[in-house]
């Protein structure tokens, strides 16, 4: 679409076009600033997108929508619009926040290094989506370049040109979006009156594929030198042809995140991403980096001892990593000590500090008051009364009990650590199969001869978690 030209010192209603910050499918953005003799208070710094009328049906139908979410959008993490101006001559004018950089010109300049703040970014960019899906609505061109970034570097959701409102559990938009981004399940839309079809899991398929890019500094999750080729590779996927492969350099616990939000059938995407707010890292120092020097260290050490290649691949092996809380961990203070405890009480190398709190969080989300009578289920451990009687600690002068979190925890370490001995010696991961067996019965692991397909997603939760919380 040609841009809207608009000169430098151009006045609309009590602001004045500077410069000339980008243009989209709908209409040009220029930065503006109060003119000379504006009311004091209004915002110093705003941007001005210029919408223009008289484009045709679909360009009016995208002003529409822009302005019907934008007058709505209350949301610290979407761009605000502080006022909608129409000049004579049709063109709508949005006065917006301005911001002071988008995630497409910080991938740019960061090529091929994640960026750094890269978990708060994404944190703070599903807070966003995670609100608009809530309210409603589905943003439908989610990319780097309608990420922008304010002066104190949070997250701005921009552009809602695309946005649709919610009709059930579906909307109807343009048929038009950036290919990177863009879902397998989108290829095969048809046209209808109402637009395409679109759903807040396209949102979360768009996320993912930032998510890795963010992580990476720009690299698309999808091979392919050109948007044709990726959008090819995203096709052969859905069909089952073409393998998803993560960058290595990526964290498991984003790696576990971002292929959640690439699963291809867009229920399952809705399903496994619906507590990805409390999967998220926190911040604090990079565990890519951690993990490399610890990765590093080892293969030194291996290297030192004159082992050759298969000690180092002993070294390598998770047992390096000793699953220690990590300080910054998101474990409440609380219970830190008796999870500690549980697992230095056994002698098994599997049950860690991390393991114990991962599977708390999976289990009750560290509430001491989770219950669910109709699996007969309770506690922080979310134990059965009757197994935890076999499991119980003997505390000095009084009865143990399934709702006290000391109790539950020190239960929860001896009862893996018999796990240990009784399905963790089946193929696999020990962590996953004694994690299994705690959720499914040791019985259902040693039927299955593995991780049973319905614990699967529990598992993936408690791996995703126990990177997390370990050294
Ligand atoms: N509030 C804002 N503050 C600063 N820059 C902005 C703001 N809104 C948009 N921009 C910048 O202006 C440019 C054009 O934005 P616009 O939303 O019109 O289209 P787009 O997102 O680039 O493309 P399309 O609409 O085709 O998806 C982008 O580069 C964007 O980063």
């Amino acid at each position: 679409m040609r841009p809207v030209n608009v000169f430098p010192g151009t006045v609309v209603g009590d602001y004045e076009v500077t410069d000339h910050l980008g243009s989209g499918h709908w209409g040009s953005v220029y930065a503006g600033r109060p003119r000379r003799g504006a009311p004091p208070d209004l915002p110093r710094r705003v941007a001005l997108k210029f919408l223009p009328a008289g484009r045709g049906a679909p360009a009016e139908a995208a002003v529409a929508r822009e302005l019907a979410f934008s007058e709505r959008a209350r949301h610290a993490r979407l761009i605000r619009t502080h006022q909608v101006l129409r000049e004579p001559d049709g063109t709508t004018v949005l006065v917006m926040e301005r911001a002071r950089t988008s995630l497409r010109s910080l991938l740019d300049e960061n090529p091929e290094r994640p960026l750094p703040d890269a978990a708060r970014i994404l944190r703070e960019l599903w807070e966003a989506l995670e609100h608009m899906h809530a309210e409603g609505w589905v943003h439908g061109d989610l990319k780097p370049g309608n990420v922008l970034l304010a002066e104190d570097g949070s997250v701005r959701v921009a552009d809602f040109g695309v946005a649709a409102e919610l009709e059930g559990t579906h909307a109807y938009t343009e048929a038009v979006g950036t290919q990177d981004y863009l879902p397998p399940e989108w290829w095969e839309r048809r046209l209808s009156e109402k637009g395409v079809l679109t759903r807040p899991a396209t949102d979360v398929w768009a996320f993912g594929v930032i998510a890795h890019e963010v992580l990476t500094g720009g690299v698309h999750p999808f091979a392919g030198a050109a948007a044709q080729a990726r959008a090819a590779e995203v096709r052969g996927y859905a069909a089952g042809q073409v393998q998803l492969r993560l960058a290595p350099s990526v964290p498991a616990v984003w790696q576990a995140i971002i292929r959640d939000c690439l699963a291809v059938p867009y229920q399952e995407r809705m399903e496994v991403t619906r507590d990805l707010a409390a999967r998220m890292p926190h911040g604090g120092p990079p565990r890519r980096r951690r993990r490399a020097w610890l990765i590093g260290a080892a293969a030194a050490l291996a290297v030192l001892i004159g082992g050759g290649a298969a000690t180092a691949q002993r070294m390598l092996a998770p047992e390096t990593v000793s699953g220690e809380l990590r300080p910054d961990a998101a474990v409440p203070q609380q219970y830190r000590t008796a999870i500690t405890e549980a697992a230095h009480s056994c002698h098994q190398k599997a049950v860690t500090p991390a393991l114990i709190a991962a599977m708390l969080y999976a289990e009750s989300r560290f509430d001491p008051n989770r219950r669910s009578p109709a699996t007969d289920e309770y506690g922080i451990a979310m134990w059965t009364p009757r197994v935890f009687e076999h499991w119980a600690p003997q505390p000095p002068g009084r009865k143990a009990d399934y709702l006290n979190p000391d109790d539950a925890i020190a239960a929860l370490g001896r009862f893996l650590c018999s796990l240990v001995t009784t399905v963790g010696y089946l193929p696999g991961d020990q962590q996953s199969l004694i994690a299994a067996g705690y959720r499914m019965g040791g019985d259902a692991v040693r039927e299955a001869k593995g991780v049973p397909p319905k614990a699967e997603q529990y598992i993936r939760e408690v791996k995703a978690k126990v990177a997390e919380y370990g050294y």
